[in-house]
C-alpha cells in the first residue's frame, strides 16, 4: 500500500488540516502571503458534518469582553474586504436585539461595554419595545438593546468564496483526505489516506475532531462536541419575522426555559421559517453525530417559542444539525502547540467563532510565520487549562 501513497517530494511553507472557516481563513491569509500552502479536508466539500455548514450565521460586536470587541472591528473590515475581492455579497445588516434580565450581571456588562466602546446601540424602554419590535413578549425585569451594526453572514457563501480565493493566490485544496498521522519536526510529516506531505508549519483548525488529531502530538485539550439542534419554526403569518420586514437577530440572556442563551435569526433563508435555537445542546461523538437524539433543548425552546414569540407556530418545521467544540471557560484556543513551536492549534470555537473567521486566520497565519500576533492572545492560550482536568468539565 505504501508503494502506492503519493510521496510528495515538495515541501510546503505551511498545511493547514480542515477546510471549515477557520482553516479555510488561516490558509486564505498564508497563500495570500506568498507562502506556499496546502489545505487538508477529510470530506468531500462541500460537506455538513463540521460546525461551519448551513447558510447563516450572526455577525455582532455586542460582547461583554474588550477583546472580542477589538477583534470584531477589525474582522468587519476583513469580512468587507472579501466580499470586494470575491465579489459576493457576504453580510447583511439585520441589526442584534439583546434581551436580558435588565439588573442581571450579564446584560449590565454588555451595555458598560458597548457604551464603553461606543459601538451604534439604541437602549429601548418598556414602554417603548412593542412599538420598535412587535410580535416579542419581552419578559418582566428584562432590558433590551439594538446592536445596530450588527447582522447575518451567509455562511456557506463565505465558506465557498474564502476556499475560492485560497486557490486563486496559488494554494493548493486536497478533499477528501482524512489525515491519519502527524510526525513533528523541523519539518513536519502529515500522513493522509491516500499521500503524504511535509510542511515547514502545520496548523491544525478541525472543529470537533481537534482532540483526535491532536492525540498524534501527544496533546489534549478539555474540549466537549455538543450536537446542536438547528431548528426553524413556522411563521403563522408569512413575512411576521423576515428579514425584508427588518426584524433583527435576537439573543435573550439568562432566559427563565434554560441555562443557556437562546437566539434566533430572521426569516430569510427560508421563507415563512425562523431559526431560532439554544446556544447548548448534548455531548456527542463527532462522527456518530445523529446517534445523540436528546430533544431537551428543543423542549426548552418550544417553552420559550410560546412564551416570547406568539407569531410562530411553537413546533420546530424542519431540524438541522450542527456541533459546538466547547471550551470550559468558552473563549478560543489560539496558540501553538506547547512542544512544537511550529505547530499551531485553533480550537475551541464554542458556538460562537464563525464572526471572527478572516481574524483568526489572520491571527493563525501570523503564528504559523513565527510573527508576533496582532492583537494580545493570553485569553485563548493553552496554558490557561493547567487546573483544568478533562473530567472537571
Ligand atoms: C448551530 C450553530 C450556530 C452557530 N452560530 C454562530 C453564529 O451565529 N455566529 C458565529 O460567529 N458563530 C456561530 N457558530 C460557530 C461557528 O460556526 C464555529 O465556531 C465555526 O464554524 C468553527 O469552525 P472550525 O473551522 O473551527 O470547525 P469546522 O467547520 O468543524 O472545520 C473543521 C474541519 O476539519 C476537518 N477535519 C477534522 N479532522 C480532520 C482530519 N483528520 N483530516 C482532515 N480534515 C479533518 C473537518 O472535516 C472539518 O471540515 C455556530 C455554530 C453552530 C454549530
Ligand atoms: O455567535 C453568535 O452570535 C451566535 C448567537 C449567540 C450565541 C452564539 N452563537
Amino acid at each position: 500500500l505504501s508503494a502506492q501513497l503519493e510521496m510528495s517530494s515538495e515541501v510546503f511553507d505551511c498545511i493547514v488540516i480542515g477546510a471549515g472557516i477557520q482553516g479555510s481563513c488561516t490558509a486564505y491569509h498564508l497563500a495570500k502571503n506568498k507562502q506556499k500552502t496546502l489545505l487538508l479536508e477529510q470530506f468531500v466539500l462541500p460537506h455538513s458534518r463540521g460546525s461551519s455548514h448551513g447558510q447563516t450565521r450572526v455577525i455582532r460586536k455586542t460582547y461583554e469582553e474588550d477583546f472580542y470587541i477589538q477583534m470584531m472591528h477589525e474582522s468587519y473590515e476583513l469580512w468587507a474586504q472579501l466580499e470586494r475581492e470575491a465579489g459576493v455579497e457576504l453580510y447583511r445588516r439585520t441589526g442584534l436585539l439583546v434581551m436580558g434580565p435588565e439588573n442581571g450581571k450579564g446584560f449590565s456588562r454588555l451595555k458598560a461595554t458597548m457604551q464603553r466602546h461606543k459601538i451604534p446601540t439604541v437602549f429601548l424602554e418598556k414602554q417603548e419595545f412593542s412599538q420598535h419590535i412587535p410580535n416579542v413578549n419581552l419578559a418582566d425585569g428584562n432590558g433590551a438593546l439594538i446592536d445596530t451594526t450588527a447582522g447575518v453572514l451567509y455562511a456557506d457563501r463565505a465558506l465557498r468564496a474564502v476556499q475560492r480565493l485560497f486557490q486563486s493566490f496559488g494554494g493548493v485544496i486536497k478533499d477528501g483526505e482524512k489525515v491519519i498521522d502527524i510526525r513533528p519536526g523541523a519539518e513536519v510529516t502529515v500522513t493522509t489516506g491516500s499521500g503524504v506531505y511535509s510542511g515547514r508549519s502545520l496548523v491544525i483548525t478541525a472543529g470537533p475532531w481537534a482532540n483526535t488529531l491532536l492525540t498524534h502530538t501527544g496533546l489534549q485539550l478539555p474540549l466537549k462536541v455538543v450536537k446542536i439542534n438547528v431548528c426553524y419554526w413556522k411563521e403563522k403569518i408569512p413575512g411576521t419575522y423576515s428579514v425584508g420586514q427588518s426584524f433583527p437577530c435576537f439573543i435573550e440572556m439568562e432566559p427563565k426555559e434554560g441555562e443557556y442563551d437562546i437566539y434566533g435569526l430572521p426569516s430569510n433563508e427560508y421563507p415563512g421559517l425562523m431559526k431560532v435555537c439554544y446556544h447548548m445542546g448534548s455531548e456527542t461523538e463527532p462522527d456518530e453525530r445523529d446517534k445523540q437524539t436528546d430533544r431537551g433543548d428543543i423542549d426548552i425552546l418550544v417553552r420559550y417559542v410560546t412564551r416570547c414569540l406568539p407569531g410562530l407556530v411553537p413546533v420546530p418545521a424542519v431540524v438541522e444539525s450542527c456541533m459546538y467544540t466547547v471550551t470550559p471557560d468558552h473563549n478560543f484556543v489560539l496558540d501553538s502547540h506547547p512542544t512544537y513551536g511550529n505547530i499551531i492549534i485553533g480550537a475551541g470555537f464554542s458556538g460562537h467563532g464563525f464572526k471572527f473567521g478572516p481574524i483568526i486566520g489572520k491571527l493563525l497565519s501570523q503564528l504559523a510565520l513565527g510573527q508576533v500576533p496582532s492583537y494580545d492572545l493570553s485569553p485563548f492560550r493553552i496554558q490557561r487549562f493547567q487546573s483544568h482536568a478533562r473530567s472537571s468539565l
